[in-house]
């Protein structure tokens, strides 16, 4: 068993953000949460995180309803990486990185051994090693971005859920952070806006339109070039090489424009 929604219903600000979604994640797996800006990714991590409660349908843990279990007990099992982290500016890179072990510490707060070699691989895994001593404010956007990251590897979950966790990196980090998720033995639940991203390393996907879940399944059932066209608005070819691999390419020009009718085109008959 594992983090689950079902059916869950959330209204913000008085519309309806989350439209009776149910999430059952293979456990071990790396599911890609998709969809355009606004669908409602970011607002179902925050019901998987606990940070939103459903107004209706259950968000589960182990089968235990999240509201009734701690804080603490939660972020033993759950790590957040959300879009918009904040972070003191004057804190050093290994005290971020620290604030991962909170939830596993005793009574009287003090750290040991065990903590500080899970900070020591966290920051190891995301090639921070060399700036731990650094002050936040010093970091580039993709070093904060990696530095969030470890302290949710240093909280040594079960369930990791990252809310578009490429951003900022460039693609050498992109392809490392990606690639490191799926080696690590936790479920993940990860936003992504970049298709290919996720049909490269998710092993399912789910993809949000206007709240409602409208397809799931494996990248290569449904990341089709009609779905992109009714979900993004957008034409896309998928191809998948002789290793099954898919590659979305999108097309410019609007999505009833018959696909292979390129700018390169004909002309259109004057008139
Ligand atoms: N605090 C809030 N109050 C009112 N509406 C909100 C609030 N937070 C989010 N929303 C709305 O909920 C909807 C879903 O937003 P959400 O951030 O979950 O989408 P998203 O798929 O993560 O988008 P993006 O890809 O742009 O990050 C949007 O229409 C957004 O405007």
């Amino acid at each position: 068993m594992t983090l689950e929604a079902r059916q869950v219903v959330w209204h913000r600000g008085g519309a309806l953000v989350v439209d009776a979604v149910t999430l059952r994640p293979t456990p071990g797996a790396t599911i890609g949460l998709l969809g355009p800006n606004g669908s409602g990714k970011s607002s179902l991590l925050r019901l998987l995180g606990g940070t939103g409660k459903p107004d209706s349908g259950v968000v589960t843990l182990d089968g235990a309803e999240l509201g009734d279990l701690s804080r603490r007990d939660v972020a033993r099992a759950v790590a957040v990486v959300s879009q918009h982290a904040h972070t003191d500016t004057d804190i050093r890179v290994r005290d971020v990185v620290r604030l991962g072990r909170i939830p596993h510490r005793g009574f009287l707060g003090a750290t040991g051994t065990r903590d500080e070699v899970a900070v020591a691989a966290a920051l190891e895994h995301t090639g921070l090693t060399d700036k731990a001593d650094r002050l936040w404010h010093t970091l580039s956007g993709g070093e904060r971005q990696r530095a969030h990251i470890a302290r949710a590897l240093a909280q040594e979950p079960r369930e990791l859920l990252l809310d578009e966790p490429t951003n900022h990196l460039d693609i050498r980090h992109q392809l490392e952070l990606l690639s490191l998720v799926t080696r690590l033995p936790v479920t993940s639940v990860v936003a992504l806006h970049d298709l290919n991203l996720a049909a490269m390393f998710c092993d399912e996907v789910v993809v949000l339109d206007r709240g409602r879940a409208v397809a799931g399944g494996s990248p290569g059932e449904v990341l089709t070039a009609e779905l992109i066209a009714r979900v993004y608005g957008v034409r896309a070819r998928v191809r998948a090489d002789e290793r099954g691999r898919l590659t979305v390419l999108f097309e410019p020009g609007p999505v009833d424009v018959p696909v292979g009718l390129t700018p390169d085109g004909p002309p259109p008959a004057a008139t």
